[in-house]
């Protein structure tokens, strides 16, 4: 069973990542043969991105089961429970890296007196197949949200490389522009990462798309001069009454989006809706190393001997949000009651 898209490749025996540190300016992969090769490319974003996360921890979970697969019984549940917690223990913000590792779990507990290694294999398989055909529905409907000639802006990457393929919020503009709608994209760079100006530019410009960076400091000013038509943004965890944790500076957006009458669109797949979190005080926010916000690159930008603050993700409050836009539906608020529904939850 092989897998190759932009963001990973799947050899059967191997888990091949593109370098997304390194992008746009090198293109270079990162080879896992081991879990725990996996779980550190997830640590060191090595591929980051919600969907993205889930599926690498799928088949890190395959590659663990490899490497167990001569054990027995006990000792072999306590190995793959081994797994699962090293895979786990990598990020705690993105919902869908639990979410998929539950379900490598699950059916591991479920086949483990069987071949279970090709039973994991074809279930990371499907996550990502999945995946892919997850992106393209989530445009299909989020694409009617928008007109031709509008001017979105966006914020962090939620494109093809924080997926399997097509991505999510970025998969709203591709599949209004596959619909003949002709947009221009404003890229929030998204500091300290720089997921916007590395990764979102490079994606939208190899597209073919207008596409202007700017500052995240500058979202409120183009946003007050009236030309952006919509926000549309990705996820990481959605809580139950609809409260959305996504990379730092979403909020700020949310609020400046609210000010000047923009709406403000939140494109995720229903693994990212976290129904056990009953709003968005209970999701946990990464913080990550300090060396993120003082440096670019290998070059110090702030003076020597100063603290640093750096939470990688923030919480949008459910009232900024104008719609979250799924593979089975757009849905509205009231969010507490809709997610539900949509997740076909009794309310
Ligand atoms: C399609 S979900 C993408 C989501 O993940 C990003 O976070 P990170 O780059 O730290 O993994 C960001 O929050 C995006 O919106």
């Amino acid at each position: 069973m092989m897998l190759k898209t932009i963001t990973m490749q799947w050899t059967g025996d191997s888990l091949i990542l593109i370098d997304q540190r390194k992008l746009p300016h090198v293109v270079e992969n990162v080879v896992c043969k081991s879990y725990e090769e996996v779980a550190q490319a997830i640590k060191d974003m090595v591929v980051r991105g919600a969907p993205a996360i889930g599926a690498a921890a799928a088949f890190g979970y395959v590659l663990g089961a490899k490497q167990f697969s001569h054990l027995k019984g006990e000792h072999l549940s306590k190995a793959m429970q081994q797994v699962h917690d090293a895979i786990a223990r990598t990020r705690p913000t993105a919902v869908n890296l639990f979410w998929a590792l539950k379900r490598m779990h699950e059916k591991f507990l479920a086949a483990k007196d069987q071949d279970f290694v090709k039973a994991l294999e074809e279930e990371a398989m499907k996550i990502a197949r999945e995946d892919i055909e997850t992106n393209r529905s989530i445009g299909r409907h989020g694409q009617t949200l928008l007109k031709d000639g509008d001017t979105i802006l966006t914020h962090c990457n939620a494109g093809a490389l924080a997926t399997v393929d097509y991505g999510t919020a970025l998969g709203v503009i591709r599949a209004a522009v596959e619909n003949g709608k002709r947009l221009r994209v404003y890229v929030d760079e998204t500091r300290p990462y720089l997921q916007g100006a590395r990764l979102t530019a490079w994606e939208l410009v190899q597209l073919g798309l207008e596409t202007i960076l700017i500052c995240d400091n500058m979202a409120g000013w183009v946003m007050k001069q009236g030309k952006v038509n919509a926000v549309i943004v990705g996820a990481d965890r959605i809580a139950a009454n609809g409260d959305v944790a996504n990379k730092i500076g979403t909020y700020t957006l949310a609020v400046l989006a609210k000010r000047h009458g923009v709406p403000f669109y939140v494109a995720a797949p229903i693994s990212t809706i976290d129904l056990n979190v009953k709003d968005g005080s209970q999701i946990p926010i990464e913080e990550r190393s300090h060396k993120e916000v003082t440096h670019v690159g290998d070059l110090r930008i702030a003076a020597e001997g100063v603290k640093v603050y750096n939470p990688a993700f923030d919480v949008t409050e459910h009232d900024l949000v104008t719609a979250i836009i799924t593979e089975r539906g757009i849905v509205r608020p009231p969010y507490e009651v809709n997610l539900k529904r949509i997740m076909g939850v009794e309310p």
